[in-house]
């Protein structure tokens, strides 16, 4: 890939603009390095005055990069492969693809089998540096991979993966952030029936999650052994945990997984 950084983020939705936040914030590119494009490109008039570039032309925006992230949505993939193919040179272009369910080999299908792809799973946490990015690949370069590696470790944590278990990713890491503010808001939920305020409950509810989180992450220990040194012996802690569990807790979380990473393998029809 050549060192240039100028980018072309295709479908500045949700992803999309987390992804350009959080590359700008940790300093991996300026804004201007950056074009985002959307069909309604009005909705990114703060983003052009934040110094991107902007554009509903999404031919002319790969045709003035070198890296082309593809963000739209799976049943939005193939009008917009059909409109860039033209302007997609192999020997210039690396192409990064962020969309569930959609196989590096579905893409170089459309737009030729010359073309370098890494599929990138990351989560909204990338506007904050804080995401959980997968990336996997069949036929990109190891510089390439390399590159990649290097723009998503400036916004987070990023492991390889086999690209079959990419529709696996989705559900545990990008789906996740939804299933575990979820968890959260319950805990926060929980808090106001015992006695806080709202507001309250949920800072203290996402504090807790934080440092729950990072007790594995810095001490690379395992949930149960974290969970023993909070379990008094006939303690309260026990006795909500045992609840929970009786009311299926792990159950619906492993269940939601499951399903979550079945659909995201059936988001994509081939054309
Ligand atoms: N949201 C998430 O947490 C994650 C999402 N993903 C994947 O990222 C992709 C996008 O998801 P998400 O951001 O949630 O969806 P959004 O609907 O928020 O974003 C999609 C964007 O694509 C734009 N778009 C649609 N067609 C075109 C086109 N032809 N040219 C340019 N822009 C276009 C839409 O804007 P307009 O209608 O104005 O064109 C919209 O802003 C999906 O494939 C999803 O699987 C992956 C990881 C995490
Ligand atoms: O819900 C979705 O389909 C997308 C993919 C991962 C996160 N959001």
């Amino acid at each position: 890939m050549s060192t240039s950084k100028k980018t072309a983020i295709l479908g500045s939705g949700n992803i999309g603009m987390s992804l350009a936040k959080g590359l700008v914030k940790s300093d991996y590119c300026l804004p201007g390095d950056i074009t985002l494009t959307r069909r309604n490109v009005q909705h990114l008039a703060a983003q052009e005055q934040q110094g991107f570039k902007v554009s509903d032309d999404n031919f002319a925006a790969v045709a003035d990069s070198t890296v082309v992230i593809l963000a739209v949505l799976p049943q939005q993939l193939n009008i917009l492969l059909d409109k860039i193919a033209g302007a997609i040179d192999p020997a210039r272009h690396l192409v990064i693809s962020v969309i569930s369910g959609v196989s590096c080999a579905d893409i170089r299908a459309k737009l030729g089998n010359d073309v370098q792809v890494v599929r990138a799973m990351p989560n909204t946490a990338i506007a904050i540096g804080e995401s959980m990015t997968c990336i996997a690949s069949d036929n990109a370069e190891a510089e390439n991979i390399a590159e990649v590696t290097k723009m998503f470790k400036t916004v987070g944590e990023v492991i390889k993966i086999n690209e079959d278990l990419m529709t696996s990713a989705t559900a545990l890491c990008a789906c996740g952030v939804a299933f575990f503010l979820r968890a959260v808001r319950a805990a926060s939920q929980g808090g106001v029936e015992i006695g806080f305020h709202a507001d309250e409950a949920l800072r203290m509810a996402a504090q807790t999650a934080k440092g729950a989180a990072s007790l594995l992450l810095e001490l690379n220990s395992h949930p149960e052994q974290e969970i023993d040194k909070v379990t008094s012996p006939k303690g309260c802690t026990i006795a909500g945990l045992n609840e929970m569990e009786h009311q299926g807790f792990s159950s619906s979380m492993i269940k939601g997984i499951k399903l979550s990473a079945q659909k995201a393998g059936e988001l994509y029809t081939k054309e």
